[in-house]
């Protein structure tokens, strides 16, 4: 299915400062929520209103971030909430496991928080990730907000409900829905993004062009160059877009029973180069750019697409400043058996997110033999 070209939600702006503010709605019933993009959201009093009353309120960050942005945030809660708690976590990958939904849980039964607490993400899409779980258990569901600070959890991983962590045989195998009540994406806390983070969020926005939106892909080969050099009115729309599109997919499919399983391009691939080397080694991004080559060439040996998809893939991924060739550490036979836990997996049959044409992806296995060469090819 191809993504609608009129996807344009955005509404009327909520307040004066508001001009700049893009509202992407996510339809999904009683769970249905807007995500605010613009730039000087955190400062922005509009942002904060409207949010369920409680007494309390936990920031949920990480080292690097907290010292960045954790006061500010602070500070236009505490007129909507008596006790605003914070929790700062060790930065990375490795760290998303028990261990931080450990130190969120405690750090809220200390302050005896009740089920009203609204817990706030802070951070990029690990924090996210995180903290929705946490949201999700914490006494059987608590509301959270996301407010994303990387390229990547602005275009992704903030929206839709897929919370996580990771176990050490499998990516974010521990998780559940749940969404969040609101997801604030102030396009200013990226001027601080190192570049290879950039990068890395450049990836999963490319891959709404070629699953959703064939336009899109156009858009980003003509604009990609703007992109690094953090062009603001570039930045905007790619994050608009990829939310719109997000927000499309998970508005029919919230929890993959099919259509869904469209965003994860790539991760099959991905997901094992970042277990297999060890999380935190490569990117998120670096592993679904990568992943991306490989399962575009998938695509080209299925006879789904011609030879030049994988070409203007592979071209488009290296201008985004990703890796586009797995190191060679893995090794075929693991490569495949990490494949084999995947969650798209089924009777230990590995399914693939291929593209069928521009636009339009499809689900389907693939012979063993042919999926290691894929691996060969594009492993140094
Ligand atoms: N739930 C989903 O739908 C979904 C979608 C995509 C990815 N993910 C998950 O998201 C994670 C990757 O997210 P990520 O790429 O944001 O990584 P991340 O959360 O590790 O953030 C990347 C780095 O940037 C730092 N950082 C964050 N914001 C910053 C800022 N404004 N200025 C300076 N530094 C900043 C972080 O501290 C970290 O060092 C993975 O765990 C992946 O599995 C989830
Ligand atoms: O939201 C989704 O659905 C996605 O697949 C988005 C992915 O970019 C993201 O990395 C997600 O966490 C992968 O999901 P998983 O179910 O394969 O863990
Ligand atoms: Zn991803």
């Amino acid at each position: 299915m191809t993504a609608p070209s009129t996807l344009s939600n955005a509404v009327a702006p909520a307040s004066a400062d508001a001009a700049r503010v893009r509202r992407v709605p996510i339809a999904l019933e009683d769970r249905s929520y807007d995500i605010h993009i613009g730039n000087g959201l955190l400062e922005d009093a509009a942002s904060w209103s409207g949010l369920p009353k409680a007494r309390c309120a936990l920031i949920v960050s990480n080292d690097t971030v907290a010292p960045l942005y954790l006061e500010t945030v602070a500070a236009r809660l505490r007129p909507h909430y008596a006790q605003v708690l914070s929790v700062v976590l060790p930065d990375g990958e490795a760290y998303k496991g028990w261990d931080a939904i450990e130190r969120i849980a405690s750090t809220l039964l200390e302050a005896a928080a009740d089920r009203k607490t609204v817990l706030f993400a802070l951070g990029g899409g690990v924090i996210g990730d995180m903290t929705g779980f946490a949201a999700a258990i914490y006494m059987r569901g608590v509301p959270f907000v996301q407010i994303p600070t990387t390229l990547l959890a602005q275009v992704d991983s903030s929206v839709g409900g897929k919370t996580a962590i990771n176990h050490a045989l499998g990516k974010n195998m521990l998780g559940a829905f749940y969404q969040p009540l609101r997801v604030l994406a102030d396009l200013d806390t990226l001027k601080t993004l190192p570049d290879r983070e950039l990068s890395a969020g450049l990836a999963e926005v490319i891959k709404y062009g070629p699953i959703a939106d064939a336009a899109f892909l156009d858009w980003l080969e003509a604009h990609m160059d703007a992109l690094r050099a953090r062009d603001p009115a570039a930045l905007a729309h790619a994050v608009q877009r990829s939310c719109e599109i997000k927000a499309w997919v998970v508005g029919q499919d919230e929890r993959e029973s099919g259509l869904r399983a469209i965003l994860n391009f790539g991760h099959t691939f991905g997901h094992a180069i970042e277990t297999g080397l060890g999380y935190g080694e490569w990117l998120h991004g670096e592993a679904v750019g990568c992943g991306m080559v490989m399962a575009s060439d998938l695509s080209v040996r299925l006879g789904l697409m011609p030879a030049a998809f994988l070409d203007r893939m592979r071209t488009l991924i290296e201008r985004a400043g990703l890796p586009v060739t797995a190191p060679a550490g893995i090794g075929v036979e693991r490569f495949m058996a990490l494949m084999r836990v995947d969650k798209k997996a089924e009777d230990g049959e590995i399914r693939f997110v291929l593209i069928e044409s521009l636009g339009r992806a499809v689900m389907r296995s693939a012979p063993d033999a042919l999926v290691a060469e894929v691996i060969r090819q594009h492993s140094a």
